[in-house]
């Protein structure tokens, strides 16, 4: 089973995808490692674009029928058996970027993507089971217990669970809302 795991950035996927592969005994890749190891990603500055098409052939090709844990902001957009969606209040994840010392604009970013569900649209969209987890004020390993739970009880599919509008006024602050 391909289990993908994706979130806005400092959402906590690499924490959460390390301990449910173990849990598991799945096997744990990193798509930003596998996209470079395969040549398929292209840096270009700080940034790496990825051909998200090429990528997912490729995941196809070397993980179908393999029991694996994909981590990254970008698994939601691969063909995987599940995707998990890992939520978190924007004002925290403004907190972890602005300590992990994001520029203005890519904070802005991040924290509006995550305000208005960016990455669980786009999951949506490509895949069928989309499993949304609140991260918010649990441990890691407390969202790998949920997601443990969610998969043995054989649920699918759970999205909605989060609405995040009532934090806009946390974060305005961080906001660029189109302006530079
Ligand atoms: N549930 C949690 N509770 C508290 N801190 C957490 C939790 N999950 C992750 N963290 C912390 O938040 C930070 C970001 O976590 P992590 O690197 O796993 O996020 P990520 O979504 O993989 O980020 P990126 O997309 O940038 O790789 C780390 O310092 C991590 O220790």
């Amino acid at each position: 089973m391909i289990i993908a795991v994706s979130g806005t950035p400092g959402a906590g996927k690499t924490t959460v995808s390390r301990i449910l592969s173990e849990r598991l005994g799945y096997e744990y890749v990193s798509i930003k490692d596998f996209a470079l190891a395969k040549g398929i990603g292209e840096r270009v500055g700080d940034e790496i674009e990825i051909d998200v098409d090429e990528l997912s052939r490729a995941i196809e090709r070397e993980f179908s029928g393999k029991n694996v844990v994909i981590d990254g902001h970008l698994s939601h957009l691969v063909s995987a058996d599940v995707v998990i969606v890992l939520r978190l209040h924007p004002r925290i994840v403004a907190e972890r970027l602005n300590f992990r010392g994001y520029s203005r604009k890519k904070l802005a970013e991040n924290v509006e993507a995550e305000l208005v569900d960016v990455i669980l649209v786009e999951a949506i969209e490509e895949n069928e089971n989309v499993i949304e987890v609140d991260t918010t004020g649990k441990t890691p390993e407390e969202v790998v217990s949920e997601i443990l739970s969610l998969l043995e009880k054989g649920v699918k599919r759970r999205v909605g669970i989060v609405d995040w509008s009532h934090a806009y006024d946390d974060v305005v602050q961080y906001l660029m809302l189109g302006g530079d």
